[in-house]
């Protein structure tokens, strides 16, 4: 009952009726009525106070300190991600997912996203071919790419490879022209759908370079969906269950609210009219911290030096142990802890569920032995007292499936996170295009004054 009226609200064209909308027609039709929501707020509730700014807030990373307009997604510190109010299980319910699938597609999740609707198969499908139109790597990527030596981290080359497809920026180019602001968003639209479409192409061949070089890579077929090609062009697409899982990973890795380091970067950058890929690429290299998206291979390089260590017996009693080993020597234990979320990642728990139902992928070690440190890590960094989150985030779990699938070249996981992550970067690029947002330019404070503000107070 719940879902539907969510739905209801989300879904002007219920989804069995074929709207052949395109997105950017989407968009158009939803753009006016959030304009004026942003006025009406300015004229009526500039002053209102949505909190205090304390001392913890400018030493401590901002945590908690609510200061970012963000439209796709909010996160709730126990109930976790929710895109446009849906949480994993209602998208999971809802989206469209690949011909002959059943997890959520990138499209869908993009469409949602950018426009706060559920698009109807017909939309997602018209979606898929027009990202797989824009598909293909201008030759002077592939060159730069190809230039790179291939010990460069993977997501360095991402970075680099985004950062300079911003030779053909539609909106840098419409800005030398010369615009009117109300037309930034569709230039900025331009860029993004172009960006979104290219990289699975430009990831794929960062693979294909660093780890298989000379292979051949897959040409994109416009009857398949954006991950599905991806799966293709990294020459995983005849595993279905991989090619599955891919659609699920980046999906749910799509948007996590603003304030998070790659998507607040991708915010700030492009705040300063710096287009899409620059803005972007700016994420990325964010998102290649080992306290964000590169955890994400930190649990499988920490994972296998405890099997190292350990041998083939694993028991919980010496996952403590090593646990406790990696506390003591002043590391953090990654996959686990969270900036916001007070409670495990839904996320986490999704990409179980995926697992749940695969009986070869829980005879898994590598899968088992995310499952056994689960079992004791949140009691052991209750003891430890310092995180605020005992309880896994996704990278917990995100790395286990690929390596079990084949792909097992951990330094390359981030970058599937940024194939991800740029469904919600690049819509709230639009949307503050859209909606005008200025320049971020936050106040800073030196201690001297901070001491001098606090004893004046
Ligand atoms: C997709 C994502 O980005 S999800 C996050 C991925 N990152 C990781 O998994 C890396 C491990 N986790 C962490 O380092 C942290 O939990 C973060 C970066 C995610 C969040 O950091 P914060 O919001 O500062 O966490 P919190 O307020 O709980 O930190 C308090 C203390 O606990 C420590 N702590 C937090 N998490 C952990 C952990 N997993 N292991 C050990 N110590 C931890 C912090 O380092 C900090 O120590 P300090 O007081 O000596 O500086
Ligand atoms: O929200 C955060 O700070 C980190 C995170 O989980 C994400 O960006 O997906």
């Amino acid at each position: 009952m719940f879902r539907r009226s969510v739905l209801k609200s989300l879904s002007s064209t219920p989804r069995r009726y074929a709207s052949t909308k395109s997105i950017r027609e989407a968009l158009e039709e939803v753009i006016p009525a959030k304009q004026a929501q942003l006025k009406r707020l300015k004229a009526e509730h500039s002053q209102a106070v949505l909190g205090d700014v304390k001392v913890e807030h400018v030493i401590g990373g901002m945590r908690g300190l609510k200061s970012m307009l963000w439209e796709a997604s909010v996160l709730d510190p126990n109930e976790g991600i929710r895109f446009h109010g849906l949480t994993i299980a209602d998208c999971q319910e809802v989206l469209t997912p690949a011909p002959g699938g059943k997890e959520i597609i990138a499209e869908s999740m993009f469409w949602l996203l950018l426009t706060g609707k559920v698009p109807t198969e017909a939309e997602t499908r018209s979606l898929s071919q027009e990202l797989a139109r824009r598909g293909e790597l201008p030759d002077y990527i592939v060159k730069l790419i190809d230039s790179l030596p291939p010990t460069l981290h993977p997501m360095t080359q991402l970075g680099m490879g985004v950062a300079a497809m911003n030779h053909d920026s539609t909106f840098a180019a419409a800005y030398e022209r010369g615009i009117k602001k109300s037309e930034y968003w569709t230039h900025t639209l331009e860029d993004c759908m172009n960006l979104l479409a290219r990289l699975p192409a430009l990831a794929a061949r960062i693979y294909r370079n660093v780890y298989n070089p000379g292979k051949p890579i897959s040409v994109i077929d416009h009857n398949l969906d954006l991950v599905g090609n991806y799966s293709n062009m990294l020459g995983f697409g005849s595993n279905h269950d991989l090619t599955e899982y891919l659609r699920l990973y980046i999906a749910i890795h799509g948007d996590h609210e603003g304030g998070n380091a790659s998507a607040h970067t991708s915010h700030l950058v492009g705040s300063t009219l710096s287009d899409p890929y620059l803005s972007y690429s700016a994420a990325l290299f964010a998102l290649a911290g080992p306290l964000h998206g590169l955890a994400n291979q930190e649990v499988l390089r920490w994972q296998q030096n405890m099997q190292k260590e350990i041998g083939s017996e694993i028991t919980h009693e010496n996952i403590k142990e090593y646990l406790w080993k990696t506390l003591n020597s002043g590391q953090v234990v990654p996959g686990y802890g969270h900036g916001v979320l007070r409670s495990p990642d839904p996320r986490f728990i999704a990409l179980q569920k995926f697992c749940d139902t695969k009986p070869e992928l829980l005879k898994d070690p590598t899968i088992q032995l995310v499952r056994k440190t689960y079992d004791v890590a949140p009691d052991v960094l209750k003891e430890h007292g310092k995180t605020k989150n005992p309880y896994p985030n996704v990278d917990a779990a995100s790395g286990c499936v690929l390596y079990h699938y084949g792909l097992t070249q951990f330094k390359y996981y981030t970058v599937i996170f940024g194939v991800s992550r740029a469904l919600g970067a690049l819509t709230q690029l639009v949307w503050a295009r859209a909606l005008g947002l200025p320049i971020e330019r936050p106040k800073s404070l030196s201690m001297d004054t901070i001491e001098k503000l606090v004893k004046s107070t």
